[in-house]
């Protein structure tokens, strides 16, 4: 078992390249509660399964005729023991673990590798300056929404990164807010719960400051922010300029593009 971190969202992580050490029925929802747990287990915001694509049940479900390309599998598990489609933080953490366990050679992965995850394919690679980049794949808007959370109601955009965001622009300092209470959201906009991002405009199309209450987590810190592109506006441009943001998040920070 290894720990680590993308962003401060870490995770246990658990090579296991041909499946046989963590199969479904030993790595069921509460050993992967019990292994999040700060106080009892390793501690995580999950646990991230390295596991080769053909040794996942479900992956030919959810990468179609992807499934010959994607050599790894991305098997994401929150910490309370549901399962997420993606992950922007936790794929490049992913992706060193590969790296780390030998699994991957850096040098191969400057390009890119697609990984399989339950949201679909997407491309991670290394940089050469020792970092990694993941293509989160478009932002999909998928209606308007709201939440009541921390005595305010914040109202957003639902978008889909593979995996579902509600992106609420604020004015309230996201960084005072407490956010230590549950997000009230529409259950039939959100019907498998939601990753909620309160977000405050620092400088129009170039930095926010975000805080995020993540599905089947908590309170925490960032999250690759959804869209990736962080809007400036009520709804992201759909066809906006493309250029290089980045966002804040109390003690990380991040670039997008
Ligand atoms: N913080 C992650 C999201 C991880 C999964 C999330 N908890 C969910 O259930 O969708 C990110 O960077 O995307």
């Amino acid at each position: 078992m290894l720990v680590g971190h993308g962003t401060e969202n870490d995770f246990v992580v658990l090579p296991d390249p041909d499946g046989s050490l963590w199969p479904d029925d030993r790595l069921d929802a509460a050993l992967v509660r019990r292994l999040c747990d700060r106080r009892a287990g390793l501690g995580g915001d999950g646990v991230l399964r390295l596991v080769r694509s053909v040794h996942v049940p479900d992956a030919a479900a959810v990468l179609g005729g992807h499934l010959g390309s994607c050599e790894w599998f991305m098997d994401h598990r929150n910490a309370d023991g549901t399962t997420a489609e993606m992950c922007g933080n936790g794929i490049r953490l992913f992706l060193h673990a590969l790296v780390g366990e030998g699994l991957l050679d850096r040098a191969t992965c400057e390009a890119g590798v697609l990984v399989g995850t339950r949201g679909g394919p997407r491309r991670v690679g290394a940089t050469a300056d020792g970092n990694y980049w993941v293509d989160m794949g478009p932002a999909r808007e998928f209606g308007a929404g709201e939440t009541r959370l921390a005595g305010r109601t914040f109202g957003g955009i639902a978008v889909s990164m593979g995996n579902p965001h509600l992106a609420c622009l604020t004015d309230a300092a996201v960084d005072t807010l407490d956010l230590t209470g549950t997000p009230e959201v529409d259950a039939v906009l959100f019907p498998d719960g939601v990753n909620v991002e309160l977000v405050n405009v620092v400088e129009p199309g170039a930095h926010v400051r975000l805080r995020v209450v993540e599905r089947g987590v908590g309170r925490r810190g960032p999250a690759a922010p959804a869209p990736a592109r962080p809007p400036t506006r009520r709804s992201p441009p759909r066809d906006g300029p493309r250029g290089r943001s980045s966002w804040t998040s109390p003690g990380v920070a991040c670039r997008c593009r």
